[in-house]
């Protein structure tokens, strides 16, 4: 019997029927010729699975509510869990060894190495993963807003989450983009729900997320974090555009101002509020991440956004709120069985709560997220969990590629497994867990690039402060956005400095709209003497940490650091 689609009286089971019908109606973007035959000469039976190829958000909805337990939260938004894993598994990460890219990567702990035949046993096993699904969700987008030097990205995985969370975070093709698509640069082939073979050589766990330069592919075993997605399409651009576009990827966010053209990056470690500073009401935010200084500006990396949720309001970050909508996704987020309201304070499942959205659902995006001009001012993030960095220095250049370099933050909880109070950490570029190269290749870049533009550069601690976590509080929002704004207005620039001991930093001696005790760590600890024994503890960390790097500098960017 065949029913017609709309019957407006319908006893469940028939309605349950009619869903059917409608679920399975023909997929928009199904693959045809040379599309078709790449996925039969990758491996997949196409007897067997339905590829879905970028699918319409709709669809996707309908998909992970019906197979996978997603729900609809009360703005719209579909909320996701990834499982186990609630963060990214940097010690599972592996790069392929291979003859192509060897001598270009800096191998030891972050980039750990993985043989040819490991990959592809792996490779194997998530594609045959993959074609026990009835669907295999397909999505075709860029990264790189400037064609230039843009990259195709293919994701591949069983999850219509995944195809969604990919779909918000990579450049959206127009239909005309996705018809002549041709062949992907880079192809992630993602079955996380499926474990690695611990027994694989090499293998620390069932988790293994790989990348290999040579095949430009990228494999995700047991991990449903779609986060891992977001930072292997960063990883890939962060060896491609130094090494074959002679282009300065960096871990940042950008926005540029509406009234005067300028335009700031702000480098940031996890945590650090890369996006929760970029989006502001006075200026256009070209991405909140991942983005690209190039030799005629600057440009996004990806179409979304990737927000943490963990105790967002509406009051202290709007434009992150009304973000939250039809089309979004939201990570792991715990919310109310009856009403569908999130509840952005529950840390039940992580701390790591995030939500993802095209960038376009900002009121003020720029787009296309491209600007050709350079960066006026660089704000470096750090979130420093002692409490004796102050609020806002000026760093000289020489400061600049001292603090690049060493990369100081502390890692707040959740975005990384195992993670559950803030720890110093030094991470290199602000972006040690996804970098390639040596540090020292982005390092001159970024000073080469410096120099050339007079860029105006400014450490902003958004971490603690009247004493270290535990005893002090973090900075209020309010402070570290007026001190942002005083960047933006010029006012900081002409400001008063004093020299900040220890770390030989200039702070200004005031700023209207922020205590004057708050500007100068020394005078927001009532414990002086403690305030003494933390900094020195500090500078000896910067220290041991940055002589990694010393024989690669040059000696007045040594002497730019601390000293004890
Ligand atoms: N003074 C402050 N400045 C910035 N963020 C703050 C401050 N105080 C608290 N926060 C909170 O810290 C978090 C900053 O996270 P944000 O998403 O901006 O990090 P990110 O740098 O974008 O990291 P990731 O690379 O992991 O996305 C937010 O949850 C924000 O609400
Ligand atoms: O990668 C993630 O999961 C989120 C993120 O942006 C980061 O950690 O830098
Ligand atoms: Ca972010
Ligand atoms: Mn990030």
């Amino acid at each position: 019997m065949v029913l017609p689609r709309q019957t407006p009286y319908v006893t469940p089971h028939i309605l349950h029927k009619n869903y059917a019908q409608a679920f399975d109606a023909p997929e928009s973007g199904s693959l045809i010729g040379k599309d078709l035959e790449y996925f039969s000469q990758a491996g997949f039976d196409m007897d067997k699975i339905t590829l879905k190829r970028n699918a319409p958000v709709a669809q996707l909805y309908e998909d992970a509510i019906r197979n996978e337990g997603a729900i609809i939260s009360d703005s719209g938004a579909l909320i996701n869990f990834s499982g186990k894993k609630t963060g990214r598994s940097p010690k599972d990460k592996r790069i392929v060894y291979e003859e192509t890219s060897k001598d270009d990567i800096w191998w030891g702990s972050v980039n750990i190495k993985m043989d040819e035949h490991t990959f592809e046993i792996n490779r194997e096993r998530a594609i045959d993963y993959l074609n026990t699904r009835d669907y295999v969700y397909v999505f075709d987008g860029y990264a790189g807003w400037d064609p230039r030097y843009r990259i195709k990205v293919r994701v591949v995985c069983a999850r219509a989450y995944h195809a969604l969370f990919m779909h918000n975070m990579l450049i959206r093709p127009t239909p005309e983009q996705l018809a002549d698509f041709g062949e992907p640069d880079f192809i992630i082939y993602n079955a996380g729900q499926f474990p690695a073979n611990r027994f694989t050589k090499g293998m620390s766990s069932t988790t293994s997320v790989e990348i290999n330069f040579k095949r430009m592919e990228m494999v995700i075993l047991g991990t449903e974090y779609a986060g891992e997605m977001k930072k292997g399409v960063f990883s890939v651009m962060h060896y491609l555009q130094p090494v074959k576009f002679g282009q300065l990827s960096l871990h940042s966010s950008a926005n540029v101002g509406i009234e005067k053209n300028d335009v700031t990056l702000f480098f940031g470690l996890s945590g650090t509020g890369k996006t929760t500073l970029s989006a502001d009401p006075r200026r256009l935010l070209i991405g909140d991440d991942e983005h690209v200084w190039s030799d005629t500006g600057v440009f996004n990396i990806e179409g979304g956004c990737y927000a943490k949720c963990i105790n967002l309001s509406a009051e202290k970050e709007p434009d992150i709120f009304n973000a939250i909508r039809f089309g979004s996704i939201l990570e792991n987020v715990v919310y109310n069985p009856v009403t569908r309201v999130p509840d952005y304070d529950d840390v039940g499942i992580t701390e790591n709560t995030r939500c993802a959205y095209p960038i376009e659902f900002i009121a003020g995006a720029k787009i296309p997220c491209v600007v050709d001009r350079q960066p006026s001012n660089i704000i470096m993030l750090t979130c420093d969990a002692f409490g004796v960095l102050p609020p806002v220095s000026k760093l000289t250049p020489e400061q600049a590629s001292y603090h690049f370099l060493a990369g100081y933050t502390s890692k707040t909880p959740g975005t990384e497994d195992g993670v559950l109070e803030p720890i110093p950490t030094f991470s290199t570029c602000y972006s040690a867990p996804f970098i390639v190269l040596h540090p020292g290749r982005y390092a001159e870049m970024l000073a080469e690039r410096m120099a050339k533009h007079k860029v105006d550069c400014w450490l902003i601690n958004t971490g603690w402060t009247g004493g270290k976590f535990g005893s002090g509080k973090r900075c209020p929002l309010k402070y570290t956005r007026r001190i942002v704004d005083a960047v933006h207005s010029g006012e900081l620039a002409k400001a008063e400095f004093e020299t900040f001991g220890t770390f030989g930093l200039s702070i200004p001696t005031a700023l209207e709209g922020v205590p004057r005790e708050l500007l100068n760590p020394a005078l927001a600890w009532a414990d002086k003497e403690a305030f003494g024994k933390e900094i020195r503890k500090l500078a000896v960390m910067f220290q041991r940490a940055f002589a990694l790097y010393e024989k690669d500098v040059e000696i007045k960017v040594r002497e730019a650091g601390p000293v004890v």
